[in-house]
């Protein structure tokens, strides 16, 4: 089985890389992918840099080129559900993508022809997810997340996202990464921990929790390899 685990910044895969400590380094497109073998399963980790072009590259190359056949994402996220507080862990039901717009033309926000609004994710990997966090006592919610290319740090944006797609949280990779899986056929998750509120205090708490929320989305993805 060879499984890649993907973040989209330096953070939010470093503490993978220490746990893991041993791995090769491969470049491919302006980018690096490290390989290790963890319980005898293959493993490709990659950061893919910010935003869904970025993601879109990464999770593709991970599936096409290295042969990943589960990607698992591990991240940090903005909350638009006043009950996530900074440090909870989101593992998503579906993702939308709140910056694509063709409304002009009648079609829902996040709407494009033969596409759908929401991508689901796979449905054993979540639960999986769920029961790792009842086994290891973690409050995991099960949530909506809203992907756009934009750092959401505004109280009216936060809101529109947050009503237009029933969103529970916002970043910028996880629905490119979704649409890659859903079709290249890939069981794929997106775990993220939140750093900030999406408000207009999410600069300064993203800055002082990106750190501690990314090795907290990382370590609970460790958990769900051991019971993989
Ligand atoms: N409120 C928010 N809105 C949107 N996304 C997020 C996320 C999730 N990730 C973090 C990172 C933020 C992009 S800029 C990082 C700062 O760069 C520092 C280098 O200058 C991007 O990869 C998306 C956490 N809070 C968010």
């Amino acid at each position: 089985m060879k499984i890649a685990i993907m973040g989209a910044m330096v953070e939010e895969i470093t503490p993978l890389l220490e746990f893991f400590g041993t791995y090769e380094t491969i470049e491919h497109a302006k980018n690096r992918y490290y390989t290790t073998s963890y319980r005898g399963i293959d493993l490709v980790i990659a950061y893919s840099k910010i935003g869904k072009v970025n993601a879109s590259l990464t999770a593709s190359t991970l599936i096409e080129k290295f042969g990943a056949q589960k990607l698992l994402f591990s991240g940090v996220a903005g909350a638009l559900n006043p009950s996530l507080k900074v440090g909870d862990l989101l593992v998503a039901t579906k993702l939308a993508q709140h910056d694509l717009d063709i409304t002009a033309f009648g079609h829902p926000h996040g709407y494009v022809p033969e596409g759908s609004v929401y991508v689901e994710t796979d449905k054993a990997l979540t639960e999986l997810a769920k029961q790792v966090a009842l086994e290891q006592k973690i409050p995991l919610l099960e949530g909506i997340i809203a992907t756009g290319d934009q750092f959401i740090c505004d109280g009216v944006k936060k809101e529109w996202i947050h009503t237009t797609f029933n969103a529970d949280a916002t970043e910028m990779e996880g629905a490119s990464v979704a649409v890659v899986c859903d079709a290249l056929n890939i069981p794929f998750c997106v775990l993220r921990a939140i750093s900030d509120a999406a408000d207009m205090d999410a600069g300064f708490s993203f800055d002082e929790f990106l750190v501690s929320s990314a090795k907290e989305s990382a370590q609970f993805i460790i958990a769900m390899l051991d019971e993989l």
